[in-house]
């Protein structure tokens, strides 16, 4: 009989190697070439990329990139790598093992995938880092995994979790954490939930992505037994011309104090770790923003990142896929 091995994948997103101009681009463009996260047609996307947003895009990205960069590297980095070493700590004693790989850039997933094949893993559980399922983000890492397996004679076994948007202890760590952030600092006006956002008619052609989201915040809010008026969904990041989710983060946050609402508490159940989009995009400009339209006060809550409470999530997704 021969013993049987697994090994747990944790993906996210990624981010370039060094905080330069050029090591953004690269980034940029290996992610902005992959088809789910730009459906354009290759010919027209190929100009597009080459010619407008490649030459200008990672110049005013590296700028951000370089706020938030810091002696460990790209926090989206080192704060998976954390995460991954706390529940991996946590998973040894039962034989399972934990790597984590990034979609775009390094470590890559093919490079994981074949590091548990020499360790003589049967078993795999693939767990991205998004609660909430989107085809730019979740079904690119299954392509990812399924492009490295094709070129396998012998797949394993393989779980893929594709969504833990509703999932009762990713929903209570996030309350707790905003609670804990209200004890620490006091309690704003209002809570705004903010989600990366996507282009709108990705919705209407079947990506699930608002309706979690929506579904994760009312979850959130019923857990903290807010009413109606003390917290709000908006949507950030956007990216292009085209229209995308809506309400946006800044266009919200803008108009707030206008309306009586100059404090507010800002999270993002959405980034499993803390990275660009929450510690510059949310931490710092958007902040900017508020208190130039009038606001007061402005207080970001960190992502779960490499706390006991998220390995805890984690462990628990994982011991629902592995029984
Ligand atoms: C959390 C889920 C995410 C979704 C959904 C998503 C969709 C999406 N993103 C872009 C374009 C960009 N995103 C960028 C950074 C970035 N995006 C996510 C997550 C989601 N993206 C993360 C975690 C990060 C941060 C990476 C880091 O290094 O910290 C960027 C790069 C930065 C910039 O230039 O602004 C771009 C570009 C699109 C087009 C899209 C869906 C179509
Ligand atoms: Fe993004
Ligand atoms: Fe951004």
């Amino acid at each position: 009989m021969t013993t049987k091995k697994t090994g747990v994948l944790l993906v996210n997103l990624g981010s370039p190697t060094k905080p330069t101009t050029a090591a953004v681009r690269r980034f940029l463009k290996e992610f902005l070439w992959d088809p789910r996260v730009v459906n354009l047609p290759r010919p027209l996307w190929w100009l597009i990329l080459n010619f407008f947003v490649l030459p200008t895009r990672p110049r005013r990205s590296f700028l951000a990139y370089r706020k938030v960069w810091d002696e460990k590297g790209s926090p989206l980095i080192y704060l998976t790598r954390q995460l991954r070493e706390k529940v991996a700590a946590r998973l040894a004693a039962q034989g399972i093992g934990v790597r984590d790989a990034m979609r775009y850039g390094e470590p890559t997933i093919a490079e994981q995938l074949r590091a548990f094949k020499e360790e003589g893993v049967d078993s795999l559980v693939i767990l991205p880092l998004y609660p909430q399922y989107s085809s730019t983000t979740t079904a690119s890492v299954f392509d990812a995994v399924a492009d490295e397996l094709k070129q396998w004679r012998h797949i394993p076994k393989i779980r893929f979790i594709s969504d833990y948007y509703g999932d009762p202890g990713y929903i209570a760590a996030v309350a707790k954490s905003i609670e804990h952030n209200w004890h620490l600092r006091g309690r704003q006006q209002l809570l705004l939930m903010s989600f990366h956002g996507l282009p709108e008619v990705l919705s209407k052609w079947g990506d699930p992505y608002f309706e979690h989201c929506r579904q994760t915040a009312a979850s959130i809010a019923k857990q903290l037994a807010l009413q109606e008026h003390e917290w709000r969904m908006v949507f950030q990041s956007r990216f292009g011309k085209a229209e995308w989710l809506k309400p946006y983060c800044l266009d919200t946050l803008q108009a707030l104090p206008g309306q009586g609402i100059k404090t507010v508490d800002m999270v993002c159940p959405g980034f499993a770790v803390d990275c660009l989009e929450t510690l510059e995009e949310i931490a710092i400009a958007n902040k900017e923003e508020f208190i130039k339209a009038g606001g007061s006060a402005y207080h970001y809550i960190p992502a779960l990142n490499d706390s006991d409470a998220h390995a805890d999530v984690i462990i628990n997704l994982l011991e629902q896929k592995l029984g």
